[in-house]
């Protein structure tokens, strides 16, 4: 089940040779359940990091993020990443090459039975449209499948949110385009609770209900898409 989110007032900073560097500060989000949102904003403007954040790999300096009624990060609390039920399409969490597409996507399933396992890589694959590439591996795959095999993967564990950070920027702009109508319309038959990162204004368009835009560490305003 899908869960709302809310950020209050986080503040987030790195540490360098040279001092504290604050990053994000006094940020702000809430999120229905069921609500794709985008965050947007010129490099370095700290989309990354509020991610990173709520997957649970940056400590909070100020502020919470709750999850539904859960409580995931204060200055107090820090919910490791694997107990926070969320889900990750980051660019950098590619496929593992030496298992078949079924197995990554059974990846998250460890803890269920075999039967379980079955049945939900099976449900997962034909979600995302390739119920019979359960056997290939990954380099059999074309660039556009790789990601949605990467989006099932995700989505098996039923997360209660999932973040995709410029989940297409590796794809050419013909499959980007189409993998974005795709991607939105499998989020919402999912009924999933989303944010996404990306550089590309039609593409944040395409998938987003509201989009975040960023500037000095916060969101600045929201844009409702038409839709
Ligand atoms: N590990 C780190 N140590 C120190 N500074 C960092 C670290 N990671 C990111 N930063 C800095 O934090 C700021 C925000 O980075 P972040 O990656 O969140 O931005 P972004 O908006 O996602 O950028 P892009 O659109 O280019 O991916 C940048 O100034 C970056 O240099």
């Amino acid at each position: 089940m899908s869960s709302p989110l809310s950020l209050e007032s986080i503040q987030l900073a790195y540490e360098t040779p040279r001092g504290l560097h604050t990053v994000v500060n006094d940020f702000s989000l809430s999120l229905r359940a069921g609500e794709i949102a985008c965050l947007f904003g010129p490099s370095g403007c700290g989309k990354t990091t509020v991610l990173r954040a709520i997957a649970g790999f940056e400590p909070l300096r100020a502020g919470t993020i709750r999850l539904g009624d859960v409580l995931l990060s204060s200055t107090q609390v820090h919910l490791p990443p694997e107990q926070r039920r969320v889900g990750m399409m980051f660019q950098e969490y590619a496929l593992f090459p030496h298992l078949s597409a079924g197995q990554n996507v059974a990846f998250g399933l460890r803890r269920s039975s075999r039967a379980q396992q079955r049945a939900r890589v099976a449900e997962m694959l034909a979600l995302v449209g390739l119920a019979d590439a359960g056997e290939r591996f990954p380099h059999e795959l074309s660039g556009g499948q790789q990601q949605r095999i990467a989006l099932a993967r995700a989505l098996a564990p039923s997360p209660a949110l999932l973040l995709l950070d410029e989940p297409f920027s590796n794809l050419d702009g013909g499959t980007r385009e189409r993998l974005t109508a795709q991607v939105r319309g499998i989020l919402q038959r999912a009924g999933q609770t989303a944010i996404l990162v990306t550089h590309n204004e039609a593409e944040a368009h395409a998938m987003a209900d509201r989009i975040g835009v960023m500037h000095g560490g916060r969101i600045t305003h929201w844009l409702d898409t038409a839709k």
